[in-house]
């Protein structure tokens, strides 16, 4: 903690000289100057092994780099050694004080730092991980103080923009920065790699005070929000996926494979169905998207869907989250809140039992997979829980309610045979993913300083309503007359769907 005001914390470098983490060819002074000069806003020497002597001449050494650059230094733990080389201040350790108390009791622009919010190898922990999530309950507690706070441990580039993201509390509170030992200090090119810290923290930085709620508001239906607009949109969007193609990674439950994969390749989308954690890094690489249906989870399985989806979350790509049955059991409430704090869905679907679940309300009960009852005010409901989750919050029902922390979008399209069939719900997680990597083709201006490509808003929308008017059109056929035959003819109808049969049928209100 520190008392100083005007000190931008936003890259904060924490050293170390433990040869286990600086790379082999760079030598400790040389990493700092070289981190100075790549956007280090500020430094706190840590030394956890050296002797008095021997920390004095490192921090009075290390105070004269940073004097060159302007940026101040901070010393951990000792308050005699910060006086003696005339640092900016001290950082001492408040072990295990709650926020509450430290809220009370910190001296005007003091920091704390949050954390760890991942696993680290830097410090043996003594508490649990924070996660990003947890970070960002800590923030809303110091909403309306000058206390500043930055998110510590495991903080890399490959997480920066989920941690960012992650972090922002429901009552919009960002992390005033982030503090870093061994992603800067153990860099082969410590320069290069703060230069790619700091320009994605201004980007962030500039895509959340651009946007008001939610991080993925649709430009595309910003300024032209009408029921004619989405339909349009919509209509462009199918022509999108068709041409585009997009890869639909998979990682979805046993029951609804092979008709998960081609509901996939109707719609326009290359579906692969791949669940090894191996081929996660490699396949979050293609454009596209991924689908991650928890119907039947296993604990072989999750392995692969943290790596995918954290892989996705690096390389911006669409992620839709069904968390099928997740109310059921303690289990699957269990690993999806892990899941969600790990990576950033970009869409949740789920009915009514299954948000409910999510949202830890006890409105609605699930039975199962499936859900009894509904909401009382179910447009309230969804735009409370995109706000949380900071996502696309789909809630399927007989109306279905689609949101991105902003707007609420009712779609009445469907017919009750969706019921009748296994896997419905999951076809359309199917839909939706193949529709967001379609919306993430065409959706680079919408990617900087945001964890997603493209309008995912849009995205969610023209996957339900595909579905369902093709639900509508299997059902009126002749050959149709029963379940059985129903799928096969959902699936004909999908891909035989024109632009044009949308505009006729959809049936969009605007909450
Ligand atoms: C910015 C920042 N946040 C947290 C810590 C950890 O402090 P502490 O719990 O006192 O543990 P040590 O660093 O002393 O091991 C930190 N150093 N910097
Ligand atoms: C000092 C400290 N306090 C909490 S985690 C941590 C270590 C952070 O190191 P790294 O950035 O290498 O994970």
């Amino acid at each position: 903690m520190v008392a100083h005001s005007n000190i931008d914390y936003s890259l904060y470098l924490v050293t170390s000289r433990d040869t286990g983490i600086l790379s082999p060819s760079n030598d400790y002074f040389h990493i700092l100057e070289q981190a100075l000069i790549g956007g280090v806003t500020i430094v706190q020497i840590r030394e956890k092994d050296a002797d008095t002597g021997e920390f004095i001449e490192v921090a009075r050494k290390s105070k004269e780099i940073c004097d060159r650059y302007k940026v101040p230094i901070l010393i951990n733990d000792r308050i005699d050694i910060a006086l003696a080389i005339g640092a900016h201040g001290v950082h001492v350790g408040q072990k295990d004080m709650p926020v509450t108390t430290a809220r009370r009791l910190l001296p005007k622009n003091s920091i704390v730092g949050i954390g760890s919010v991942w696993g680290t190898r830097t410090k043996k922990l003594t508490n649990p991980i924070v996660g990003v999530r947890g970070v960002g309950s800590i923030l809303r507690i110091l909403d309306g103080t000058d206390i500043k706070a930055v998110a510590i441990g495991g903080v890399k580039r490959a997480n920066l923009l989920r941690t960012l993201h992650g972090a922002v509390s429901p009552t919009n509170h960002p992390l005033d920065g982030v503090a870093i030992v061994s992603d800067i200090m153990g860099a082969e090119d410590p320069r290069a790699r703060c230069e790619a810290l700091s320009t994605t923290l201004r980007e962030f930085r500039d895509a959340f005070s651009s946007s008001s709620t939610s991080a993925f508001r649709p430009s595309t239906l910003t300024d032209n929000w009408s029921t004619d607009s989405i339909k349009h949109g919509v209509g462009e969007l199918m022509q999108v996926l068709r041409a585009s193609n997009p890869l639909v990674h998979q990682i979805t439950n046993s029951v609804v494979t092979t008709q998960s994969a081609n509901i996939t390749l109707a719609v326009g989308g290359s579906p692969i169905m791949a669940t090894t954690p191996e081929e996660m890094e490699d396949l979050a690489k293609y454009p596209g998207a991924l689908l991650i249906n928890i119907g039947t989870l296993t604990t072989e399985n999750l392995d692969g869907m943290f790596k995918a989806g954290f892989f996705a979350n690096v390389n911006k790509k669409p992620l839709v989250c069904d968390p099928v049955g997740v109310g059921a059991t303690q289990f699957r409430k269990g690993t999806v809140s892990e899941l969600l704090s790990t990576w950033q869905a970009s869409v949740i679907k789920g009915n009514a039992g299954e948000l409910a679940a999510l949202a830890g309300s006890s409105e609605v009960d699930a039975k199962g997979v499936d859900s009894a009852g509904s909401f009382e005010d179910p447009i309230k409901f969804v735009k409370n829980l995109a706000r949380r989750e900071r996502c696309v919050i789909v809630l399927t029902g007989v109306t279905d309610y689609v949101s991105d922390g902003d707007r609420v979008v009712l779609l009445k399209n469907g017919h009750e045979m969706l019921g009748r069939i296994t896997g419905s719900g999951c076809m359309l997680g199917s839909c939706i993913a193949s529709f967001c990597g379609a919306a993430a083709s065409v959706g680079e201006d919408l990617a900087v300083g945001r964890l997603v490509r493209g309008d995912m808003f849009l995205g969610a929308i023209a996957g339900i309503l595909v579905l369902t008017i093709a639900s509508e059109r299997a059902v009126a056929r002749n050959d149709v007359k029963g379940p059985g035959t129903f799928l096969p003819a959902l699936i004909d109808e999908a891909a035989a769907l024109k632009p044009e049969d949308i505009i006729d049928a959809a049936k969009i209100e605007l909450a």
